[in-house]
């Protein structure tokens, strides 16, 4: 049977807005394990990652927002996720905000020749200290997953970087900053922005990704962001970009990741009940996740 362990990540301190802290326990509220063991599957929920706080600016010549917090509790996570994976179990992690993928990839990708990365998302999250508009860190974890960006970050777990250019995929990217679209260019990053999910539709760019993905990885870590859904189906982020993909076609998404088999590892991230509607947000995440592990209504 198929272990999953749930791991909590009540992190705030990669952005500005407060209550995305709340992320994992909105999403256990909307019912995630009983969801998921009703799909027969062996569910442990490993609790909340313990977050760093008051640390103190260390690293005094850097812009980069609350560095020490977020390199402490991303190697905590780093470790956990670690642990889980060499236990036989999936890690299926819970934001927080998106800089704890940095401590997700740093756990998951020393245990694969090649991992893949999906990142379904409004923004690319391909930011440095030096292209970042904001200095906050959530915008930067694919980068620094890359190898790019303050050494301190970059270096997590020990050994850089953890993935490959030619192994990402984004999807749904509708906000990019300059230097992001750069670094894409520069590195040949496969990104399907809504005009490519709009023109192929979800189903073409799912199989391509796959195709694209299933012949050079050894295994693929999906890291959602319910931004890269639409407000209008998820308005409880932080950073909400208009024109997104809808539930619907993420639903769709979620069901051809199952079907594949080839999904390692994940995260939903940027869940913030605060900014939500009646939980709407933490309820479209478990939807999302129940189908990534297989739930089907016939
Ligand atoms: N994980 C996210 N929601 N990232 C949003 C990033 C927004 C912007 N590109 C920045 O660097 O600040
Ligand atoms: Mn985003
Ligand atoms: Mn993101």
């Amino acid at each position: 049977m198929k272990k999953i362990s749930i791991i909590g990540v009540p992190m705030d301190l990669g952005q500005n807005r407060r209550g995305v802290d709340m992320g994992p326990s909105a999403i256990r509220y909307a019912g995630l394990e009983k969801r998921l063991k009703s799909l027969d599957l062996e569910v442990i929920d490993t609790g909340d990652i313990e977050i760093s706080r008051d640390h103190g600016q260390i690293k005094k010549e850097t812009n980069l927002k609350n560095l020490n917090e977020v390199i402490v509790t991303n190697d905590n996570l780093n470790n956990k996720v670690s642990e889980v994976i060499s236990e036989g179990s999936f890690p299926l992690v819970l934001g927080g905000d998106h800089s704890i993928a940095i401590g997700t990839l740093a756990g998951a990708a020393k245990h694969y020749d090649n991992l893949g990365v999906i990142w379904y998302d409004a923004h690319g999250d391909l930011n440095t200290a030096d292209t970042s508009p904001s200095g906050n860190i959530h915008g930067m974890p694919l980068a620094v997953s890359l190898g790019l960006g303050h050494e301190d970050l970059v270096n997590i777990g020990g050994y850089a970087p953890k993935i490959k250019p030619e192994n990402i995929v984004i999807i749904g990217a509708r906000s990019l900053d300059k230097g992001e679209r750069e670094l894409i260019k520069e590195k040949g990053i496969k990104v399907y922005t809504m005009h490519e999910v709009d023109k192929l539709g979800m189903s073409t760019v799912i199989k391509e990704t796959l195709d694209y993905l299933s012949k050079k990885t050894e295994g693929v870590h999906l890291s959602l962001d319910l931004d890269g859904l639409d407000p209008e189906d998820c308005p409880g982020v932080g950073t909400p970009v208009m024109g997104g993909l809808s539930y619907r076609e993420s639903h769709l998404a979620m069901e051809m990741l199952s079907d594949s088999g080839l999904i390692t590892s994940a995260e939903f991230v940027e869940v913030n009940p605060i900014l939500d509607e009646k939980n709407k947000t933490a309820e479209a995440a478990v939807g999302l996740i129940a189908s990534l592990f297989g739930e089907k209504l016939l």
